[in-house]
């Protein structure tokens, strides 16, 4: 699925710029393996002990925004700050920008997962990572659960480094037109 591989793809790409966030995510998942056998899975318990790992995803798809906006459709005329809508309008609500407003996230530029450990912020009103409401995405703990089993193997078993061809572009979506090249080696 896009919204796994694209969020994956920036969380390698954020975790190689920014060593510290890296080994404390190491941290994190080396801790999860002391108590296991090297070919032991990971289950439910170690993703759920995955406090850091879920602040560096949220992060993630903070500041690499991969879902712009959600679609909506009135049910009943409604006015809004002066403007009225018809009902029966589709509308789509632009939420983009929210991620980068520095009333709500300070220093919204820069990549700091520390600040999603307060988790009070996940369930703000104004957080539209995985839309709002009713209709908020059903697969968001499992989106969450695939990339931190990712990011566990990746992490514990493997170093990396760029090799190129890594213009990233955040805008209109968040893709890599030339593939975001690594050279993987095993710890
Ligand atoms: C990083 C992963 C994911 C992100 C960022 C994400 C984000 C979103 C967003 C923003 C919406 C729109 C919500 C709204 O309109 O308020 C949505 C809807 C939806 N998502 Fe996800 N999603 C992810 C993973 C998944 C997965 C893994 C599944 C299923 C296996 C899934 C299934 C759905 C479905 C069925 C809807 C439509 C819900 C509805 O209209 O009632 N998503 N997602």
């Amino acid at each position: 699925m896009k919204l796994f591989s694209t969020t994956s793809m920036m969380a390698v790409k954020y975790l190689h710029d920014h060593p510290r966030v890296l080994q404390e995510l190491r941290k994190e998942h080396l801790a999860i393996r002391e108590n296991k056998r090297p070919k032991d899975p990971i289950d439910l318990n170690d993703l759920k002990s995955m406090r850091f790992t879920r602040a560096v995803i949220f992060e993630t798809s903070r500041l690499a925004t991969i879902v712009n906006g959600v679609l909506r459709k009135t049910t009943k005329e409604m006015e809004l700050n002066g403007f009225v809508i018809p009902k029966g309008w589709r509308i789509y609500v632009y939420t983009r920008e929210i991620n980068y407003d520095p009333f709500l996230h300070p220093e919204p530029l820069s990549f700091n997962p520390w600040r999603w450990l307060d988790k009070s912020l996940e369930s703000q009103n104004y957080m539209f990572i995985f839309g709002g409401g009713t209709r908020q995405c059903p697969g968001k703990e499992l989106g969450i659960a695939e990339i931190s089993s990712f990011l566990h193997y990746f992490v514990t078993r493997y170093r990396w480094e760029e090799v190129g061809g890594d213009s990233l572009m955040k805008f209109p979506r968040v893709e890599a037109p030339n593939g975001l090249h690594i050279r993987v080696s095993s710890c």
